[in-house]
């Protein structure tokens, strides 16, 4: 694959980098970005950010040296040049397939990536302490931590910049890489503050408002004023805002320029005290589809390079689309129900329901923690608000959901996408640990459908209860099963699907059509298994477990969660509670991360899909020592 670039297939490392001329840096830049398109093509990936990175990459390789200087990427989802430029050019093309190169930056993959993420905003904390610890062991390489505009948004980010803006340490430099993109076009303040200073307007602004204010004041006042104002416009510079925070600021900087870029990082170099640089690039530089539209490739699924088209669309619909469907009519049938995301327009399905009823949209940025306080206070004002998470980024949110929620018995709906395993994105995104960090916290509702209608029934049933309640589903595909009207749900009933003799799984979401697969196929060998839906995770429809426990002795639970106390484990205290021995299989995520892969393959490993089932079935009927 690599034979074709004339550079990158004699590239031997960042050593190459430093002595390349400037006509050389062009052309290898554009073969990382003629590279990360054909791979991406065809695995599918994050493929604007990585495009706007290309000559940051390059400039920081001949700048810095790392891994001694220490540069850290924000999120890890703009690291394909690193990837490339560092040490993995030549397994560059597994990117995101099972037993492939990760879509993010991992230290256990190369020495090169200083701090793994996958989630946002965590750079600048990070670097902090690698700068400390340097310094406290007398080690004066540099640490670079290179965030998004977006990931800037988030208070993490900010809780950082206060803590480094008062220890002020030296060789601690911030990029600040804006694209005025998050995945969606960047929100809120703080992006429309870094909009005016690349647009050059904030100066302007800034001292004709001060020229209005001192005219106001009159003639004696004015002279005196005047006085003052050169000091006035010294604190209204760009960047002032960073400047008080103690970092000294600068900006703003081509970041598609690399002999710029290079001149500006070796005189950062040079300055005291901590830096913030504002460097200015464009999302999916290079690419024209990427640019012209940068929502949609973000990420994307595999693609054909000349016309941009996806090559594989879902079908049927998608767990999200039909949350997006729903969300839309309720808000119809209800002027209370406000909708919320931190930052996840479109993966959450939220596109429609954003145009639809802009003014009960809220879009709040990578700000998962104010999102949950933010519904908490909208419901206490009689809203009925739903706030839209992927399962992955409500982990952030989690002492929102315990204090300012659920103990105040508060009727937020959690509309939970992305649960279980995501696939290709890996252990950082993967969506298994809800079921368990949700079923503990009292007063919680917590659901899972088992297909698209019953994804519909929920969501209608939270909005319409005066409880926390939080609907959970996959990423990806539902079953295809057509949508009617809403049908309200009794709040923790089960449903036994089919009856059977010995065995009966209790499968909780999107593994109950797989139970109900497994049992077609036992049922042909004469082997008849009780398939339950059990959607309630929490509260769990006791007194049906109580009539299975007495009608069977064998008990399979299924969850695409980990098994730590997850549905299983509450089934199975249950059990113990009541003095009831049974013997119980649990099925799920074992305890430990899962790596990233196709996610039907995942499920397949970790045996949670019919061929799972069918052999936990047989297993639990032939086996006398089991082990699961
Ligand atoms: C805590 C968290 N919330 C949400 C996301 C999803 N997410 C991934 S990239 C991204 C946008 C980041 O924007 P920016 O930092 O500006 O990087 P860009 O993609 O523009 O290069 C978001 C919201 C995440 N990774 N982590
Ligand atoms: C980097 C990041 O966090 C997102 O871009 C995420 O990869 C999106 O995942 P989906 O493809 O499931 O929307
Ligand atoms: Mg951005």
């Amino acid at each position: 694959m690599l034979k074709k670039y004339r550079l990158l297939s004699e590239y031997k490392g960042p050593e190459d980098i430093k002595r390349f001329g400037e006509e050389e840096l062009k052309e290898l830049a554009q073969e990382v970005r003629d590279y990360i398109i054909e791979v991406t093509s065809q695995n599918g990936g994050h493929v604007g950010p990585g495009l706007g990175v290309v000559e940051l990459t390059i400039a920081l390789l001949r700048v810095f040296d790392p891994p001694e200087d220490t540069i850290i990427w924000d999120i890890g989802h703009q690291g394909y040049p690193w990837k490339i430029l560092t040490d993995r050019k030549e397994v560059f093309h597994t990117l995101r397939q099972y037993g492939g190169i990760a879509g993010f930056l991992r230290r256990e993959e190369s020495p090169y990536d200083a701090f793994g993420a996958g989630h946002s905003s965590t750079s600048i904390s990070a670097a902090l302490g690698f700068r400390i610890a340097k310094d406290l062991k007398g080690d004066e390489s540099f640490v670079v931590a290179v965030i998004g505009d977006g990931a800037m948004t988030a208070g993490m980010a900010f809780e950082a910049l206060n803590n480094a803006g008062h220890i002020r340490p030296d060789r601690f430099i911030v990029i600040l890489n804006d694209n005025e993109m998050s995945i969606s076009p960047n929100v809120g303040a703080i992006s429309t503050y870094l909009n005016k200073i690349i647009s050059g307007h904030f100066v302007q602004e800034s001292r004709q408002r001060i020229k209005g204010l001192l005219k106001h004041l009159g003639e004696t006042p004015l002279r005196f004023m005047k006085l003052t104002e050169e000091f006035l416009k010294g604190l209204i510079s760009p960047g002032v805002l960073f400047e008080e925070l103690g970092f000294n600021y600068i900006g703003v900087v081509d970041g598609h320029n690399i002999s710029a870029l290079e001149k500006t990082l070796h005189n950062v170099k040079e300055i005291k005290g901590p830096v913030l640089l504002h460097v200015v690039t464009k999302k999916g530089k290079g690419y024209p589809h990427a640019e012209e539209d940068p929502v949609k490739w973000h990420g994307v699924a595999p693609y054909k390079v000349e016309s941009g088209e996806i090559i594989k669309k879902p079908s049927p619909p998608t767990w999200t689309s039909i949350f997006g469907k729903a969300v839309v009519e309720l808000a119809e049938m209800d002027e209370r129900v406000v909708v919320i995301t931190p930052a996840m327009r479109e993966g959450s399905g939220l596109v429609e329901f954003s145009k639809k009823f802009p003014s009960r949209f809220f879009d709040v940025g990578i700000a998962e923690q104010h999102a949950a306080t933010f519904a908490a206070g909208l419901a206490c004002e009689g809203m009925k608000p739903i706030a839209a998470y992927y399962s992955t980024f409500l982990q952030r949110a989690y002492d929102q959901v315990i204090h300012d929620i659920a103990l105040q018995r508060l009727p937020v709906t959690f509309a939970i996408d992305r649960g279980g395993l995501v696939g290709d994105d890996g252990p950082t995104h993967h969506g298994v640990f809800d079921l368990s960090y949700l079923r503990c916290v009292p007063n919680m509702v917590v659901a899972a459908p088992k297909d698209e209608q019953e994804l519909r029934n929920l969501l209608y049933t939270a909005v319409n209860s005066s409880l926390p309640f939080a609907v959970r589903y996959p990423r990806g595909c539902a079953y295809g099963v057509p949508v009617e009207d809403f049908e309200s749900i009794e709040i923790g009933s089960w449903e036994e699907l089919l009856e059977g003799e010995e065995v009966v799984v209790l499968a909780t979401g999107y593994p109950v059509y797989q139970a109900l697969k497994a049992a077609e196929k036992l049922y042909k060998e004469g082997i008849r298994i009780g398939v339950v839906n059990a959607r309630f995770v929490k509260p769990m429809d006791e007194s049906l477990l109580e009539k299975l426990a007495r009608k069977y002795e064998l008990f399979i639970t299924v969850e695409d969660n980990t098994v730590v106390g997850g549905f299983g484990a509450g089934v199975l205290e249950f059990l113990s509670r009541k003095g009831i021995l049974k013997r119980v299989v649990n099925l799920g995520v074992p305890d430990k991360f899962i790596e990233h892969g196709n996610q039907n393959l995942l499920r397949k490993i970790i045996g949670i899909d019919s061929d799972g089932i069918e052999r936990a079935v047989r297993d639990l009927l032939t086996k006398k020592t089991l082990e699961y």
